[in-house]
């Protein structure tokens, strides 16, 4: 049975962000993620975390100036020492929080520039090693062009070809279920074909990106799917609820701690 990580960027937005984290173990997470844990001292998190038995399934490493439009810096090769810098960062936080993954986002960067490719390369060669260090997965994430328009790595195909060429054993794919059937479709048989690369795997209806109960996918098949493929990491709830986040907790029954 899969384990669910809230996602707490998206879910329980009702409440403060520090408070998330207690309202996502009493509606039954015993795991959660979010794109940035920043704004807070890494005691602030980690003080949540160990109140409420949850377990730090990833974050992301600090995107550049994001409110400037920035969506990461790893492709972008005048930003090497920000890339440097925000990996001293981030370890900072999974030190705190123990988690075990976390995302390196590329950036806005056409993929065919050959240099953009070569930041690209360099940044994760730069920081997988860092995190193997301390044990941690480095995860790249193809987003797709309709969310993040001009975004470095917007295909499957292309971030399975840069994990094969890097040849780094921490280096993993984040296998976002919403911006595979956006970008390609046929997202089983990718799934099954990708899966010895996937460390990480989101979740959301399509097209809407809500709660993983209706529109084009069926998730119940997907996620005995994930089972039937062993899959034993974490399912992030990277979705916006429809209403309010508990309401829509409907699917999340099953699967909830008790
Ligand atoms: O947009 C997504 O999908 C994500 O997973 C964010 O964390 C961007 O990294
Ligand atoms: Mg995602």
């Amino acid at each position: 049975m899969p384990v669910f990580a809230a996602n707490l960027t998206m879910m329980f937005t009702e409440w403060s962000f520090l408070d998330r984290f207690d309202a996502a173990a009493e509606a039954g997470f015993s795991a959660v993620e979010y794109l940035f844990p920043y704004e807070f001292a890494p005691e602030q998190i980690e003080e949540r975390l160990q109140r409420n038995n949850l377990t730090q399934a990833l974050f992301n490493m600090p995107p550049g100036d994001w409110a400037a439009g920035e969506r990461g810096v790893a492709a972008l090769p005048a930003r090497f020492a920000d890339l440097t810098a925000g990996v001293d960062r981030a370890l900072d936080y999974a030190e705190a929080t123990g988690v075990k993954r976390m995302h390196m986002m590329a950036g806005i960067a056409d993929r065919h520039d050959r240099d953009a490719r070569a930041s690209y390369r360099r940044a994760i060669d730069h920081a997988a090693p860092r995190l193997a260090e301390k044990g941690i997965d480095l995860l790249l994430e193809p987003i797709n062009a309709r969310n993040m328009p001009g975004y470095f790595l917007n295909s499957f195909d292309f971030a399975r070809e840069i994990i094969a060429e890097a040849g780094l054993a921490n280096l993993r794919l984040q296998f976002d279920i919403y911006h595979c059937q956006v970008i390609h479709g046929d997202v089983t048989m990718r799934l099954r074909n990708a899966f010895d690369d996937v460390g990480h795997v989101q979740i959301a209806s399509i097209p809407s990106r809500n709660e993983p109960d209706g529109e084009e996918l069926n998730y119940p098949f997907l996620f005995a799917e994930l089972d039937r493929l062993g899959y034993a990491g974490f399912v992030g709830c990277e979705y916006n609820p429809r209403g309010k986040t508990l309401d829509g907790l409907g699917w999340f029954e099953a699967y909830r701690r008790s």
